[in-house]
């Protein structure tokens, strides 16, 4: 594993957290990119080599409300930055953690990603991702 590539913070409304985060870090975000997949609409800081990533869900079903319903905003998940996913999935799988995807699948921002269950990570969902070249 490399840095820590971002942090996803689950928000209510992505308009006032950016307003919000944007006074904050001094910044404007960078992007705002709509994931369908993971039901989320994203928008990205860049603070130093670590990013912030505000999530917003944009239906009931998706894993950010049902956060947020079950533990109000905020921090969601730590991502990290891999050189080759496939084989820290392998790697991960063999130490005994549990993955949610068998198979990389196409994160935000030009990203392939997978997600270790919270149960296997002392409460903490992690993603791995892979900058796609
Ligand atoms: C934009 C794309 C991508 C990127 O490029 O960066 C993203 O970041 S997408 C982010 C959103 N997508 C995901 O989170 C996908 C992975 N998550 C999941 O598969 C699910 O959310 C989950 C972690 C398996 C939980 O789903 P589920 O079991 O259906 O939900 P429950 O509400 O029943 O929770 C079960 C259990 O897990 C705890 N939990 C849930 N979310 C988290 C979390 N983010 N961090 C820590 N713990 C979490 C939840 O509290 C429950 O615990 P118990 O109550 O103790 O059973
Ligand atoms: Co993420």
């Amino acid at each position: 594993m490399q840095h820590v590539e971002h942090i996803g913070i689950a928000v209510k409304s992505l308009t006032e957290s950016n307003s919000l985060f944007s006074k904050l870090l001094g910044v404007q975000p960078y992007k705002q990119e709509g994931v369908e997949s993971e039901g989320v609409l994203t928008s990205f800081f860049q603070t130093g080599q670590t990013k912030i990533e505000l999530l917003e869900a944009t239906n009931p079903d998706s894993p950010i409300a049902k956060f947020i319903e079950k533990k109000g905003e905020g921090i969601h998940h730590i991502a990290f930055e891999v050189e080759d996913i496939e084989s820290e999935m392998t790697r991960l799988k063999s130490e005994g953690f549990i993955l949610l995807n068998e198979v990389p699948k196409k994160g935000a921002d030009n990203k392939l990603v997978c997600f270790l269950h919270p149960k296997s990570t002392n409460s903490v969902l992690v993603e791995l991702c892979q900058t796609i070249k």
